[in-house]
């Protein structure tokens, strides 16, 4: 839909409809949900193929294997030496050895053997031989010595063998008629070699379920393509077919639909070819939301919940064709993963004949307070560090909305705030359900804000080999996480009001400051514009404080640069003033679409984004640590890399001061 040039009919067309709130006046709960689109599934797996072992590595059996050999396939040598009947060798004895006859035979591996080990003879054998008729066990050749006598050679013994020494008898390893493999294994490298070992070049795995992908959306570019003002890429169809792939499936990916009725109808139509659709987007009552209105035509029965009490999830689309699930995830991607891990990796997984996912929980405290709205049961994606007592955990919130795209990526697990619930409190004990089977551990926990110059340092530690797991909560989140003892290190960057001192009058006992680095913060501005260009920060903001039409883009309270933005304005209070741009880039973009003219950040920003840059003022990012954490090789490792020349040079590369 285009953006301008709306009549008035247009634009009350499009507030009426988006006002019409007919798909979600039946919101149900996630299991009625479940329940409903479960009813109506077949969930059966969707028949066989037989694949070659070469192309076998995750594919999940579709019948139990019956071992047709035994393994080994005779009775082995597993040593270099002689083949021996050990009843011949009872009684042998350094100064009374067994002397036995060589038989005119060498078996090698692979050879089937001709003589018999008649009494008192021996044969010599190859590790991998096959045992001669009358032979039960062989000696090494390391503890015989042989003897070339007029009447043949023969070889010594000086210690009796035992009935079966060095022998590997057949079908030891496996049994023919055994049940090598059960119907259901997911074939990695350790269960294709046991195939090829009892000489199967193929095997009938179950026939991965297809899924069609299809992103909607007139906003929505393929990545590779140009970005247009407005547009996002296309990161549901990657991840999805990805988790599809990941969960036993063959993902078609079906490219992006427009917002367009016959587009995606015809889309619909052939996606309906596979085993299941996934649409992502289009979902929700806006205007341009068409994916639902085209689902709805389905039927035998069609749509089976439109709506669940979830959040992230609510505009989720659950629909049955025949047996054939057909689901529209909503459009943000938190909410299309989590809705797809919660309502179509089960199903997948039932078709392509895996068992149901283990579900792992663990015990956590949360270190903040977490407001939920009620009426919804809401997931919150967190991250874990190790907190102050042994094996103590805390979940931190990844609260980036369920439009972000890096909650999943950035997540040990999530917890579950009950419908009924106006928030959780800090300090409360919760239950993560992890998302892998175990917690990654990390050998540094860095809680506090973030910046891209720390990369210079954790990028460095990261190459040794050390894991890092950093968390941006802000500088006055990580002064309290290392307060709590639940980080390493904590970058802040906090002003005192009153004297203008940063970092060292926010120390607490227990608390050790390692200097950083300085950021220079300034005036950003697009280029070329005169009410900046040329002048001085101070006479800038004297000259545009006052203009009604010059915009400035604020930062949240509480920020170290909202109150240098404070200091710098006094009693003005320009257009934008009420702003609460969130971080360093948010107010550069703003600046660089024009959305707003003026804003303050670091240099960095300036740089990134092209704009012009007024200096005022550095700000000092240092690094809190925790006495007692001060010695732990990790930490240590940290503030040594810091102190480098090589970091040091990296840093002014990026603008940084040190
Ligand atoms: N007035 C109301 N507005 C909204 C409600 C509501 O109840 N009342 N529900 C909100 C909720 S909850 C969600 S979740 C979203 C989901 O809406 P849709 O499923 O219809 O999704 P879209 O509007 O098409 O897109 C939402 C958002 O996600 C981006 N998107 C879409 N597809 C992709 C993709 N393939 N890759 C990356 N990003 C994608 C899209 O550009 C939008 O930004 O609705 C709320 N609104
Ligand atoms: O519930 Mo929507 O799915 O916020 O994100």
């Amino acid at each position: 839909m285009q953006t301008s040039d709306h009549s008035r009919e247009d634009i009350r067309r499009f507030v009426a409809q988006a006002a019409r709130q007919d798909q979600f006046l039946e919101v149900v709960s996630g299991e009625e949900a479940r329940a409903r689109f479960h009813r109506h599934l077949d969930l059966a797996p969707r028949g066989e193929v037989r694949v070659p072992l070469s192309q076998a590595l995750g594919r999940v059996l579709a019948a139990d294997v019956v071992a047709e050999v035994d393994v080994p396939g005779f009775d082995r040598s597993v040593v270099d030496g002689f083949a021996v009947r050990a009843a011949d060798t009872a009684g042998a004895a350094e100064d009374r050895p067994a002397a036995l006859r060589l038989n005119a035979e060498v078996l090698a591996a692979g050879h089937a053997p001709a003589l018999t080990v008649e009494p008192g003879t021996a044969t010599v054998i190859a590790t991998g031989g096959m045992l001669p008729r009358g032979a039960d066990a062989v000696v090494m050749v390391e503890t015989t010595e042989t003897d070339d006598r007029p009447d043949g050679l023969f070889v010594m013994l000086a210690k009796p063998a035992t009935p079966g020494a060095f022998v590997a008898a057949a079908g030891s390893d496996i049994g023919r008629g055994e049940v090598v493999l059960r119907r259901g294994q997911v074939l990695t490298s350790r269960e294709i070699g046991v195939l090829a070992a009892i000489g199967l070049a193929a095997v009938a795995v179950v026939r991965p379920p297809r899924v069609a992908i299809l992103s909607t959306g007139d906003e929505i570019v393929a990545p590779g393509q140009p970005m247009r003002p407005g547009a996002v890429y296309d990161s549901n169809g990657a991840i999805l077919a990805a988790a599809v792939a990941e969960l036993g499936g063959e993902a078609v990916p079906m490219g992006i639909a427009p917002d367009e009725d016959a587009a995606l109808e015809r889309l619909v139509r052939q996606g309906l070819e596979c085993d299941v659709l996934l649409l992502s987007g289009g979902t929700s009552k806006g205007a341009g939301d068409r994916s639902h209105r085209i689902v709805a035509q389905l039927s035998d029965p069609g749509i089976v919940a439109h709506g669940v009490a979830l959040k992230p999830g609510k505009p989720l689309c659950l629909a049955v064709t025949g047996g054939k699930p057909v689901v529209i995830l909503p459009g943000f991607p938190t909410s299309a993963m989590f809705t797809f891990h919660g309502f179509v990796a089960p199903v997948i997984r039932a078709m392509a004949g895996l068992p149901p996912a283990a579900v792992e929980e663990v015990p956590a405290t949360l270190p903040v307070r977490l407001g939920s709205e009620r009426g919804r049961t809401e997931y919150v994606m967190v991250s874990l560090v190790q907190g102050a007592a042994e094996g103590d955990l805390a979940a931190y919130p990844l609260s980036k909305g369920s439009g972000a795209v890096t909650a999943f990526s950035h997540a040990d697990g999530f917890l579950a705030i009950d419908a009924q619930a106006e928030g959780v409190e800090a300090g409360s004990a919760v239950s993560v359900q992890l998302l892998g089977r175990t917690v990654a551990p990390a050998d540094l926990i860095v809680v506090g804000s973030q910046c891209i110059g720390l990369n210079a340092v954790l990028g460095r530690l990261i190459g040794e080999g050390m894991t890092v797991k950093a968390l941006n909560v802000g500088s006055m989140g990580g002064l309290a996480a290392a307060r709590r003892g639940e980080c390493d290190v904590a970058p802040v960057h906090l002003m005192d009001p009153a004297t203008g001192a940063y970092n060292t009058p926010f120390l607490a006992p227990g608390l050790e400051l390692v200097t950083g680095y300085r950021r220079m913060q300034g005036i950003v501005f697009r280029r070329g514009d005169p009410r900046f260009e040329g002048r001085s920060a101070a006479e800038a903001v004297a000259a545009v404080a006052g203009l009604p039409d010059c915009i400035l883009i604020n930062r949240n309270a509480g920020s170290g640069t909202r109150i240098l933005t404070d200091r710098l304005l006094g009693s003005a209070r320009p257009t934008g003033y009420w702003t609460q741009a969130k971080s360093h880039n948010a107010v550069a973009v703003a600046v660089a679409q024009n959305r707003a003219d003026w804003g303050v950040a670091i240099g960095t920003a300036a740089t990134l984004y092209g704009l012009g840059f007024l200096p005022l003022q550095e700000e000092h990012y240092d690094f809190v640590i925790p006495a007692a954490r001060r010695d732990r090789p990790a930490v240590r490792r940290f503030v040594e890399a810091l102190g480098t020349d090589e970091v040091a040079e990296a840093l002014r590369g990026m603008g940084f001061l040190r």
